[in-house]
């Protein structure tokens, strides 16, 4: 049960930015800022407050969208898409140009958890950087890869068979100066070390 007395979770910003050609043009309807929005909302006690972008794969254009973003406030910045190898596939490159750090552990998770879900998870060069007091993560177009990376995979009975990178995201985020994420630990236990810990919410 959750203390009464405890505060209420402090309000934080988020930039969820799809990139895609096909669903910034029309051609199919984008299944990524609704992904990553139920996910979101889902994981976080936190009041949210999203600020959603669809655009091309250009990397001047996502250069600069992550940009605004980081001086718009947001203590976290995920993007969908244009992590593989295809020409048009610059994600990652627009992201590393705008670093202050690269945050290399999530990339390397991300792509061991999809191993799980599918072999072709190796050919996602997706990264994770901070800017200023922001974190920026790449996440693969697949709409259910989402889910997938945040969260982690799990057996038939609910057990964790690999930890989503989402558990990670709180304590970094208190690193780098932004507000206190409380996580659901139904969808994501979050990590930190006993001395950075408030009292749980559930
Ligand atoms: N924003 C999106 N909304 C819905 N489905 C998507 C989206 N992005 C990707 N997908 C799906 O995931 C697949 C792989 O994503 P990827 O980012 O490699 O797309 P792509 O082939 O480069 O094309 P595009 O950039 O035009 O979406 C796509 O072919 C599509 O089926
Ligand atoms: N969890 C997860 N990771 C995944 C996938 C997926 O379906 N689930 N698709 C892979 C595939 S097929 C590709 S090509 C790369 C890059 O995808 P992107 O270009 O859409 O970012 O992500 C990989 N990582």
């Amino acid at each position: 049960m959750t203390d009464p007395a405890l505060p209420p979770p402090e309000p934080v910003k988020i930039g969820i930015v799809s990139i895609s050609d096909r669903a910034s043009s029309g051609v199919y309807e984008d299944k990524g800022l609704p992904a990553l929005q139920d996910w979101l909302v889902r994981a976080l006690h936190n009041p949210i407050e999203f600020v959603p972008r669809l655009i091309a794969d250009e990397q001047q254009t996502i250069s600069d969208t992550l940009v605004a973003l980081v001086d718009a406030g947001c203590s976290l910045v995920l993007t969908t898409g244009g992590t593989g190898p295809a020409p048009r596939d610059v994600t990652p490159e627009a992201t590393l140009a705008i670093a202050h750090k690269e945050m290399p552990g999530f990339g390397e998770q991300m792509r061991s958890i999809s191993l799980r879900f599918v072999p072709t998870a190796i050919l996602s060069r997706q990264v994770a950087v901070v800017r200023s007091q922001s974190l920026i993560i790449n996440l693969p177009g697949q709409p259910k890869a989402i889910a997938e990376t945040l969260e982690g995979a799990r057996a038939a009975d609910g057990s964790l068979l690999a930890a989503g990178i989402f558990a990670a995201v709180p304590y970094c985020i208190d690193l780098i100066g932004g507000p206190y994420l409380e996580t659901r630990e139904a969808v994501c236990k979050a990590f930190r070390p006993k001395t950075a810990q408030r009292p749980l919410r559930d």
